[in-house]
Order: C-alpha cells, then structure tokens, then sequence
C-alpha cells in the first residue's frame, strides 16, 4: 500500500502560505522527495506575515530552549542560503536591545547565537544603562522578502492555489499527509483554543537608519532600518482582533521611538504606511505529528509562532520535515493495518 504518489515523489499538501508555509515547503521540495502544493486562504501580501517589521531576533515565542535553536538555525540558513541574493530583500544590519535599568541576565537564546555580545556604552541612548548587540543580525523588507519566497517555492516546483480549508477532511480527499502552517486560522480549523492573536500596529517611514535598535523592557519601541524604508514599532494588545490601525496608537509609537532616537524627536517623520497584523501566540509553538482517521492520514502541525515567524522560519521548516519524515512510517503501518484482510482459501 502506497501513499500518494506521482512519478514516485509522494504528494504533500500545506495549508498556509505564510512564512511558514513557503519556508516549509521549499524545504521539502529541495528534498527531491515530495511534490507540494500550497493551499490558502490569503496569499501574499496579505498575510500576517507581509506586516511584520520583520528582522531576525527572538520575540514574544517559545520554549526558550528549541526557539534558541530554531533562531540560531535560521541565522545560519540565512548565511547559506539567502542573504547573499539582492533579490531576496535582506540585508545585515547590527541589532541592539537596550535596557533603562541593569539587566543582568543574557538572553536565553545567548547560548545558541555565538555572535551575541553585551552593547558598548556609545550604543546606549540618553537614559539607557544596559544593552545586548548581535553584529550579525539581519532585516527583511517583508513585502520583496515574501514574493522571494514565493518565486523560490514555484522554481522548486511547488504550485500554490487560493483555497480556504473549513474541515480538515477536506484535505483528507486527496492527500495522506498535511502540514498545517495557518497560523492564527489554526483556532478555527484545528479548535486550538490555546492559540490567540497580539496584536501588533507598525509605522512605514521613508527614513533610514544605520542599525535596528529595541526598547522591550516596559513597553515596546523600535526602529528597523529595511533596503526601501525603516519601520517604527510597536504595539502588542493580546486577545485583540483589531487589523485597523488607530491614530492613538500611531502617536504613542512616535512619543516611545523618539526616546530611543532622538534624531526621530527632531527631525519630521515623513509616515508612507502604517499597517496591523495579528500575531499568532501561543505559550509554545505547535511541532508535532497528529494521526487522523484510525492512523490513515498525517498532520504535521507547525504553527503559534508569535512576534519571531521569520526569526525561527527555517529551523521550525528543517524540524518539521523531520517530525514528518519520523510519522509516515507509521501512517503506512496504519494504512496496511486497515487493508481488506485476503479472504482464506479453506
Ligand atoms: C507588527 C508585527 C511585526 C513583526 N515583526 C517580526 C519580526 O521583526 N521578526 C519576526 O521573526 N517576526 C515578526 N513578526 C511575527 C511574524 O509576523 C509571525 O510570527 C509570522 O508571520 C507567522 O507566520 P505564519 O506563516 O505562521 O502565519 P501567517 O502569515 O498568518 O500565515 C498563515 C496562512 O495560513 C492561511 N490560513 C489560515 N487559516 C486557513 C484555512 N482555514 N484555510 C486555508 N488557509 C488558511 C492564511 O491565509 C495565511 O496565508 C511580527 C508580527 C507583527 C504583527
Ligand atoms: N525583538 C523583536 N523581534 N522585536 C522587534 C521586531 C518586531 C517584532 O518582532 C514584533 O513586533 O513582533
């Protein structure tokens, strides 16, 4: 008994064409394994992920531990594979957190991200005693970013059609195996009530800057300098549904920015856009196997990413082919089990 299989690769489907989704699917397809196609409602740019800020550096997500690893992994897929193409819309870009008050303890990702440091007095703001940099991190102009990973995943051969899934079994008509990457839709689709929204509001500005700097010890603010803008940031209003933006929390982005740099107190900001998305929260991202129908079908479940989809994209892809490739084995022992027993002869 076989699975799904066309011209010996065996079919997968993903749900979602987010970050997620394209990661995960351009993994398998570099494979050489698996014919994938993409099912989703919205593409990009209207995604979740098309409003993140977005540059690499962990945030509002865990287990500590496997989003260490999954932010060091990504860094370094980054490196190999990506931050060397113009046309992938990233670029390297130090980053400094800092704090107002003496913050003792590293991160919990330090151990993983051998290029963290502590920031150097000069990188501190008026007002700002303690501070962490990673010269090495990186910044994505989100909207070049996606469409890059988009034409990656249709080079590889993958295929991506607009459809939104309301019943799993849906799926479960022409495909063994799913990976779920919807994200927020996941508390609908898979009654995942541990998953909700953050909501985040972010300011486009035609300024630049020559580094990202981060202000998250009581409220959140931050500049990212990106290849066409630099983002203003940010809000994070859990449980709300709201994609609007609101001029309330545009101004109280601009009053927080300007204590972390000052050249934005002075100078006149030019605002080009101003857009809201809701990030996926969970207490931890959702990586595992689920069986469906007596053991038949397979869901790689690969969601709940919160303010860091981008941060842990491929460690989380590279780990969901993993999860999958440990559960078929099982879904064809299922599937022999359920095979009509050969009448006997007697
Ligand atoms: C303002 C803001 C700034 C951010 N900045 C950063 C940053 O700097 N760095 C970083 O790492 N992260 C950042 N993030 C977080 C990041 O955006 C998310 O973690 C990431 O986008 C999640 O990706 P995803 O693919 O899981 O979700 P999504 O982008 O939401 O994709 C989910 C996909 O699933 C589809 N879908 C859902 N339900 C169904 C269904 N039933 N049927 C079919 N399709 C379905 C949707 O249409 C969508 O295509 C930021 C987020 C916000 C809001
Ligand atoms: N530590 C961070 N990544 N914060 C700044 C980037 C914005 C972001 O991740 C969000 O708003 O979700």
């Amino acid at each position: 008994m076989s699975l799904n299989k066309v011209n010996s690769k065996t079919d997968i489907l993903i749900i979602g064409c987010g970050c997620i989704g394209l990661s995960t699917g351009i993994v398998l397809l570099k494979t050489g394994k698996y014919n994938v196609q993409i099912w989703s409602r919205d593409l990009p740019p209207n995604t979740t992920s098309n409003k993140a800020a977005a540059l690499w550096y962990p945030f509002l997500c865990n287990p500590p531990d496997l989003v260490g690893k999954w932010s060091a992994e990504t860094m370094q897929y980054f490196k190999d594979h990506i931050i060397g193409d113009p046309k992938s819309g990233t670029l390297i870009k130090k980053v400094n957190e800092i704090f107002r008050r003496e913050h003792k303890e590293d991160p919990e990702w330090r151990p993983y991200v051998q290029s963290f440091r502590r920031a150097r007095k000069d990188e501190l703001p008026e007002g700002y005693v303690d501070g962490f940099a990673v010269d090495d991190g990186f910044v994505m102009d989100t909207d070049m970013y996606m469409d890059y990973l988009v034409q990656t995943f249709k080079s590889l051969g993958g295929s991506i059609e607009q459809r939104e899934v309301e019943d799993i079994r849906e799926a479960f008509v022409h495909y063994d195996t799913v990976i779920n990457c919807t994200g927020l839709g996941s508390r609908e689709l898979f009654k995942d009530k541990l998953i909700y929204p953050s909501r985040g509001q972010i300011i486009v500005i035609k300024n630049s800057s020559e580094r990202s700097i981060m202000d998250e010890e009581d409220h959140i603010a931050y500049v990212i300098p990106r290849i066409s803008n630099t983002v203003l940031g940010g809000t994070n209003q859990e449980h709300d549904y709201n994609t609007e933006p609101t001029k309330q929390d545009t101004e109280e982005i601009l009053k927080r920015v300007a204590m972390i740099s000052p050249r934005f107190a002075k100078n006149r900001i030019e605002i080009q856009d101003v857009k809201v998305g809701l990030r996926p929260s969970r207490h931890e991202i959702r990586l595992e196997n689920e069986f469906f129908e007596g053991g038949s079908k397979l869901v790689v479940h690969n969601y709940g990413h919160g303010g860091s989809g981008f941060t842990v994209s491929w460690g989380c892809a590279l780990e969901a082919l993993r999860v999958m490739e440990a559960g078929i084995p099982n879904l064809l022992f299922y599937k022999k089990q359920q095979q009509p027993k050969p009448q006997s002869k007697l």
